[in-house]
């Protein structure tokens, strides 16, 4: 099932309309803000395998109501995807959707960054910002990498989320707040809990619903329907024809893992439609990883992954088959790119395993459009 139903609202990039914006595919972004937001897109969604269109009656039935929402699953199973979908049929379709990533900033920088701050409130504060908190009103927040916050912010989040009022850096004045809570997580959350580093109480508060994405390998039913789906909108982005995926690509899709889910399959569709030389996708223009991702339920959340000798071997053994002009460029990007995987898309991770600094990783990850700017 292709659902047409509006993935995002547009509210903050359009004038007081009241009607819900028409099914579009432009790419719009937010204008600039004291916070942070990411671009937002939308796009057709697919859920064809009978676990995703439970999952989507399931959003259907809760995306009415206020409740704090948790989702869980593996990185690109489609989270942020969903919670815009939460969002979009929720009575706050109006109000903005702002999404942030918790662990993509420096524990003092998050705490202003939620909360907002006042003029002085520290070195550098030259004037007062909201946070996003603030900026949120009448819409929804959505915290992704929530297993990421600092247990003091934990702290913090859990008074705001009880009193429903947040109170600047440097200020003693509460501010309402009026937003609805989406969280998500790659790691489980429960043994955070166990392990000491997640507080119990904000995970009871954050998850009065849970949603499981399943992985991709694990509703086999949407793989093609989702290579379909990324056929025809790359094609289009790229001004292609129609371009069939060959029967021996098809059988090269269903049997892979697909430890990166979702993107990895966009990924690999985009890529197949660049190199193709033929009318159609063969096998051979599907380049897939060997890589197999430790599982999030047994590997241990903060300890650094192993260097993934086979994932590189096979990097280096596909780029030798058939060696590109830009081949240095090239290595390189695809070692980040599987780095960046195997360490669950977390920077910090990826630049231990390469040995690179963060904003080194940060920097070529943008350059390459694995990541956006703004997040
Ligand atoms: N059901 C779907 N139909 C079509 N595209 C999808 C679907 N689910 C996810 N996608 C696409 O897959 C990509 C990854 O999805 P998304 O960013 O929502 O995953 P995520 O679980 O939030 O990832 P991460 O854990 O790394 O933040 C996005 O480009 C998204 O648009």
């Amino acid at each position: 099932m292709i659902s047409r139903e509006p993935a995002v609202n547009f509210d903050r990039v359009r004038s007081d309309s009241d009607t819900r914006p028409a099914q579009t595919d432009t790419l719009i972004t937010l204008p600039d803000s004291p916070v942070r937001a990411t671009s937002i897109r939308a796009t057709a969604q697919v859920f064809e395998d009978p676990k995703s269109v439970a999952l989507l009656s399931r959003l259907r039935q809760i995306a009415p109501s206020e409740a704090n929402v948790l989702l869980t699953g593996e990185t690109g199973t489609g989270k942020e995807l969903i919670a815009r979908h939460v969002h979009a049929l929720s009575r706050r379709w109006h109000g903005p959707f702002i999404a942030v990533n918790c662990g993509a900033f420096a524990e003092s920088l998050v705490e202003s960054e939620l909360f907002g701050h006042e003029k002085g409130a520290f070195t550098g504060a030259f004037s007062a910002r909201p946070g996003w908190f603030e900026a949120a009103a009448g819409g929804t927040l959505f915290l992704d990498e929530i297993g990421d916050l600092p247990l003091k912010l934990q702290v913090k989040l859990l008074r705001v989320l009880q009193e429903r009022e947040v109170v600047r850096l440097g200020s003693r004045k509460p501010v309402p707040i009026d937003v609805r809570i989406i969280a998500a997580t790659h790691v489980r959350l429960e043994e955070a809990v166990a392990a000491g580093k997640f507080r119990e109480d904000l995970f009871y508060r954050l998850g009065v619903v849970v949603l499981g994405l399943p992985a991709l390998r694990d509703r086999p039913g949407d793989i093609l329907p989702l290579a379909q789906h990324f056929l025809a909108v790359y094609r289009q982005r790229l001004g292609q024809g129609n371009v069939p995926l060959h029967p021996d690509a098809e059988r090269k899709l269903l049997r892979h893992p697909w430890p990166g889910n979702i993107r990895e399959l966009e990924n690999a569709i985009h890529h197949a439609l660049l190199v193709s030389e033929s009318h159609q996708i063969r096998a051979e223009d599907l380049q897939l990883s060997s890589l197999s991702l430790p599982d999030a339920a047994t590997g241990p959340a903060d300890s650094a992954p192993q260097p993934a000798e086979d994932t590189l071997r096979q990097v280096l053994l596909t780029l030798f088959e058939r060696p590109p002009a830009d081949l240095f460029d090239r290595i390189e990007d695809t070692v980040l790119r599987t780095a960046y995987e195997h360490c669950r898309r977390n920077q910090v991770h990826t630049a231990r395993l390469l040995g690179i600094s963060r904003n080194a990783i940060r920097s070529r990850l943008i350059r390459i459009g694995v990541i956006d700017a703004r997040r």
